[in-house]
């Protein structure tokens, strides 16, 4: 059998990761996927040969990517070019030639999902995207096959290396925001714009791919709530660890009665889970199955040669389900495509999680009393509350408390009402709070 000719659109830090790892690692890759894979064309605008191995073992490499989704000697088109543009245009336009196509873009997949999957159904082509969501970690292959028993309860993941990478490096090395997104990006770890890592967006778009695939909706970005790491201090860092928790950037999905929440945002955690303990570039995603229980999955998140590692895996999955009758493959979104429901994805103001908040409040009887009342009138009950030290000459103290569980419209409320008091000075910050617990 001849081999199969792969097209790469993109050759940066991921498409030279999976040049590298496709020429170091080929016969192993031929005896499992039981055919030869040889990149024969790629397209990239910008490429540095000194970095990557094996590029010499390519026919034809040009500038022009639609030059490559055109070529009919293609038959897997694999984009790493990342963004919407021309990315979404590059694999419609191979769907609509009868290629496969493998791409890592969770921008991507997050907004134009529903249609290119359509599309490629419609064609009887696979589009995978492992690689999408936390880098190496068969994350997508697990939700999609090893758990499809469960009726899945919720999803807690680390899902940016970036992000994870700079909170790891204030936190043990006390060093300056700015300096650790510059090494994360040298590093090859951070988005073409580094503001989708640290605003919450990159994790969202994982979030948004790994909740259809749990819950069996429709890709919806709009609706997930998205909240970076680019305005938590080092105080509420230093304040929580006291108080025996971690400050991770997570993505949660969780069903419950009335809807899913989807959701983005730095959370508590106690320190003792093992998720409190991912570091660095290292993502981690736990998911809680009804049949299984709780289970979670590491490795890392980012970079050339893990994020390779996924996506050549799936150039493998589709390699050995070519002769395969495309109906009997594996759902995109895991469910039938028929099969995807209508549950809603939950405003944020209807979801429910405990909080850590901190204000500042005059050292003076009875300002807690009218803080507690407030609570107490919201229905909110408190699990601890601390006053810190002042800073020098300052009149207001820190008080941080830590609540139950509640909805957020109603803390929204308690919170617009505590800082209305004459005692209390500037706003409240808020950090949500999950035990995690299975
Ligand atoms: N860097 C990482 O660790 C990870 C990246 N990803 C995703 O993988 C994709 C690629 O990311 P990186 O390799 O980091 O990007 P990169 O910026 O290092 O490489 C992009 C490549 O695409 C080329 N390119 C850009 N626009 C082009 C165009 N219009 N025509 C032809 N070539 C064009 C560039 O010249 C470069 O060779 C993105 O979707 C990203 O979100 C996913 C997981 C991890
Ligand atoms: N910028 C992303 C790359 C992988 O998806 C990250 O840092 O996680
Ligand atoms: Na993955």
């Amino acid at each position: 059998m001849r081999p199969v000719n792969i097209g790469l659109l993109g050759l940066g830090t991921v498409g030279g990761g999976t040049v590298t790892v496709l020429t170091r690692n080929a016969s192993e890759i031929t005896r499992r996927a039981g055919r030869a894979i040889q990149i024969t064309h790629a397209a990239a605008q910008f490429y540095d040969p000194q970095r990557i191995s094996g590029l010499d073992q390519i026919k034809h490499i040009g500038s022009d990517p639609f030059a490559v989704v055109n070529d009919p000697d293609v038959d897997i088109v694999i984009e790493l070019i990342g963004g919407y543009s021309p990315a979404r245009e590059l694999v419609l336009a191979a769907i609509e030639n009868g290629k496969h196509v493998v791409t890592a873009n969770k921008a991507l997949i997050a907004r134009h999902g529903n249609d290119i999957f359509a599309a490629a159904q419609a064609k009887g082509v696979t589009v995978a995207f492992e690689a999408a969501v936390a880098g190496g970690i068969p994350i997508i292959k697990a939700l999609r096959e090893g758990l499809a028993a469960n009726r899945i309860e919720w999803i807690a993941g680390i899902i940016n290396g970036t992000g994870n990478f700079i909170l790891t490096a204030m936190r043990d090395q006390q060093r300056p925001f700015a300096e650790a997104l510059a090494e994360a990006q040298a590093l090859g770890y951070a988005e073409a714009d580094p503001t989708f890592d640290i605003e919450g967006i990159d994790a969202a778009h994982k979030l948004t791919i790994l909740g259809s695939l749990a819950f069996g909706i429709p890709l919806q970005f709009d609706k997930t709530f998205t909240e970076g790491i680019s305005k938590l201090h080092a105080q509420d860092v230093h304040f929580a660890a006291e108080l025996g928790y971690r400050i991770k950037h997570l993505g949660i999905a969780r069903r419950t009665a009335e809807g899913i929440e989807m959701r983005v945002h730095p959370t508590l955690i106690p320190h003792r889970r093992l998720i409190a303990n991912v570091d660095g570039v290292m993502n981690a995603v736990l998911i809680k199955g009804d049949a299984v229980g709780p289970t979670l999955y590491y490795g890392a998140g980012a970079g050339a040669l893990p994020t390779a590692s996924a996506v050549i895996a799936d150039v493998v999955d589709i390699v050995r389900a070519l002769t395969a009758n495309p109906h009997h493959r594996v759902p995109h979104l895991a469910f039938q495509p028929g099969e995807l429901s209508d549950t809603p994805v939950l405003n944020i103001d209807q979801i429910e999680t405990a909080y850590y908040l901190r204000l500042f409040a005059l050292d003076q009887p009875g300002v807690m009393a009218q803080i507690a009342g407030i609570f107490g009138e919201e229905g909110i009950s408190l699990e601890a509350i601390q006053q810190k030290e002042p800073a020098d000459g300052d009149t207001h103290v820190p008080l941080i408390m830590l609540t139950h569980r509640v909805r957020e419209a109603r803390m929204n409320q308690a919170i617009r009402r505590i800082e209305a008091l004459d005692a209390v000075s500037g706003a409240v910050v808020r950090i949500r709070m999950e035990t995690l617990a299975g």
